[in-house]
């Protein structure tokens, strides 16, 4: 069955990338189902109100938890307790108090049947919202970073796009998403493609000589290299004798 995303925001037109290209293929494939719902459609006001002020004071403005109960009741509702099998919905929340998106939960969420992301603005969504979901679903409230954003629509972009390419069939070349950087726990070295020599700079001769086991050598060796020099944290999850390869490489 095809993966299914729902995701919930005041701005639907900022997950329209979502319809394009190797997604938006994959979507005219089946691979995957994708329902983008405005908050706002469960607003009862004429002003179609999402927001209020913080209680104990401060800036900005908090989201109303009875327009998210409606939503999140509307876009995933209680399972059906005849449906044992039905795993409940992840309810993705991303906010820059959540625990890290990383690979390794790309690939768990990337095994789910269905996921929700909601996205907040403003100062964030009433915390009542999420304790209140965790009663009937498994939610995550999750960051793609060390950075402040002004809502959770482009996080949600990253975390569809990094989840998406690891469903079977959605990559053109399916060897790719086991092979990119940290399913081996290391940086991509660097690619080479044609001319040969381009503004006086040539490609390395190894990737022309045809010897294969030497190519290999030298991709994982540039790997080590860059990561040692960009992200030594990733070395210190390596197997002892590839970090002593490392040390003594370089
Ligand atoms: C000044 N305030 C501070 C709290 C957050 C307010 C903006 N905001 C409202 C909803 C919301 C959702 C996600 C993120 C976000 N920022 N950085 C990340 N890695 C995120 C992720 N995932 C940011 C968000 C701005």
């Amino acid at each position: 069955a095809p993966l299914r995303i729902d995701v919930i925001t005041i701005f639907p037109e900022y997950l329209a990338p979502l319809r394009a290209a190797l997604l938006g293929k994959a979507v005219d494939r089946g691979l995957v189902e994708i329902g983008v719902h405005d908050l706002r459609s469960w607003t009862h006001d004429v002003h179609r109100t999402v927001d209020d002020s913080p209680y104990g004071g401060g800036p900005g403005m908090v989201m109303k938890p009875d327009v998210w109960g409606e939503a999140l009741d509307a876009v995933c509702p209680a399972p059906d307790p005849e449906d044992a099998g039905g795993r409940a919905p992840v309810l993705v929340v991303p906010t820059p108090a959540g625990r890290r998106f990383d690979q390794a939960l790309a690939r768990e969420l990337a095994e789910e049947p269905r996921l929700v992301f909601a996205c907040g603005r403003y100062e964030g969504i009433d915390q009542r919202v999420v304790d209140e979901a965790e009663g009937r679903m498994r939610v995550l409230e999750v960051s793609i970073g060390d950075y402040v954003l002004v809502g959770g629509e482009v996080a949600t972009l990253v975390m569809v796009e990094a989840v998406a390419r690891l469903i079977p069939g959605v990559l053109g070349n399916p060897v790719s998403a086991s092979e990119d950087s940290f399913s081996d726990g290391l940086l991509e070295g660097p690619c080479y493609t044609r001319p040969e020599v381009w503004r006086g700079r040539a490609v390395p001769d190894v990737l022309r000589s045809g010897n294969h086991a030497a190519v290999d050598r030298w991709r994982r060796d540039r790997a080590l290299e860059r990561t040692l020099r960009r992200r030594p944290d990733l070395l210190d999850a390596l197997p002892p004798e590839e970090l002593s390869r490392a040390d003594r490489a370089f």
